[in-house]
């Protein structure tokens, strides 16, 4: 049966339409007066922009600051502030501010009203929340550390035990809690995204001083030594919710690429059967729908209190979930750089396996070409 269902879903991959969630998503090329360069200047030391009254996150502007071109780069803080500020600027057009402050109404009504259950979950409590090998490597932090708690069971999906029960237990009865307010307060809440539609939005109900922490301090690190190529080391922003199957709610989830540089996706539990992830191998924009190489296939069945980390350019869906029911907690990091700059790329080939096998056909060809040369330069001389 996996044959054939695999390859339906080789032939026609659906691209996710989701969209982000406060996230600047570029909607023009910036101007070449206001380009960034193309790669970070890795020793310079940015500046902090916490005290000024920005429009946009002031990380995002120490983030960008590596970005500047090296005229720029030199010159005094609010010229530089003036400089992204413009870039940033443009991706944020009035519709875009509109439904920023929307959003935000939408949270401030919810947060105002909603009783959370378990408070703890609202702030970081790294050793009530995390498995304790997952805590002595991210301390650790180097690769050795990270992959000594991992395993690769396909190029760029890593697989490892990250949470505490107890940890999962509160967040499933803390969702729980969400759908009986809900329910009790008939209030239209936002689902995850156009795929799921059972879970809730974690940020929406207060928690992304928490989730902001775990994107930072334990995703990011991690990111940065196994993802670099796709921004790793700069996410800078998340779309986390948690997702919920079963046969009374969604039950299974179509082929599809996250709205994310970088997923977490780990199961909460509870008692289920089915729902593996297929992957189907890394593409970028262009390539999405090219066929699958049978070294890309894999099937991963989700084990509760463990985690499954992937670039989101990863093609990938979940089967169905045949029995019980399985929430997930998943994060969708993304980074504001690695969006802009890939507007100025072509070439994917350091992720893309499409780019890349198409790369290495060129070489190939390039090789054959001048072997060629050279045995008939040979013939000749010979003659
Ligand atoms: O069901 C899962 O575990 C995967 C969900 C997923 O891929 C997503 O929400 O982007
Ligand atoms: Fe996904």
């Amino acid at each position: 049966m996996d044959g054939a269902f695999d390859r339906r879903r080789d032939q026609a991959p659906v691209i996710s339409s989701r969209n982000g969630n406060g996230v600047l998503v570029p909607t023009a090329m910036a101007s070449t007066q206001s380009r960034l360069s193309l790669s970070p200047n890795t020793e310079h030391k940015p500046d902090s922009y916490e005290d000024l009254p920005l429009e946009f996150d002031p990380l995002l502007f120490s983030c960008l600051e590596r970005y500047l071109p090296p005229s720029v780069l030199t010159s005094s803080r609010d010229s530089k502030v003036e400089f992204m500020r413009d870039i940033l600027l443009k991706y944020s057009p009035e519709g875009e501010r509109v439904r920023a402050q929307k959003h935000r109404e939408y949270r401030e009504k919810i947060i105002a009203h909603y009783q959370p259950l378990h408070k703890e979950l609202y702030s970081m409590h790294a050793t009530d929340f995390f498995d304790s090998s997952f805590l002595k490597a991210i301390h650790e932090n180097t690769e050795e550390s990270f992959r000594s708690i991992m395993s690769e069971p396909a190029p760029g999906i890593f697989t490892f035990k990250m949470l505490r029960p107890e940890f999962c237990d509160w967040l499933l009865k803390e969702v729980e809690n969400i759908d009986k307010w809900v329910i009790e307060t008939q209030c239209k809440i936002m689902r995850p995204n156009t795929m799921n539609r059972y879970g809730a939005v974690l940020g929406d109900f207060g928690m992304d001083t928490m989730l902001d922490k775990l994107m930072e301090d334990f995703v990011r690190p991690i990111s940065k030594v196994l993802f670099s190529e796709v921004g790793g080391s700069t996410l800078d922003s998340h779309h986390s919710f948690v997702v919920q199957y079963g046969i009374a709610k969604d039950v299974e989830l179509g082929f599809h690429v996250d709205d994310s540089e970088v997923t977490l996706n780990v199961c909460l539990g509870e008692a289920f059967s089915g729902g593996e992830l297929f992957f189907r191998g890394v593409r970028c924009e262009k390539h999405v729908n090219t066929e699958t190489q049978p070294e890309e296939i894999l099937d991963y069945s989700h084990v509760p209190q463990h985690a499954i980390l992937h670039r989101g350019r990863h093609r990938h869906g979940a089967r169905a979930t045949t029995t019980g029911n399985r929430s997930n907690l998943i994060l969708w990091c993304r980074s504001s750089v690695f969006r802009e700059l890939k507007k100025y790329q072509k070439d994917f080939s350091s992720w893309c396996g499409e780019c890349q096998r198409e790369k290495k056909e060129r070489q190939q060809l390039s090789i054959a070409a001048t072997k060629e040369e050279l045995l008939k330069k040979d013939g000749e001389s010979v003659s």
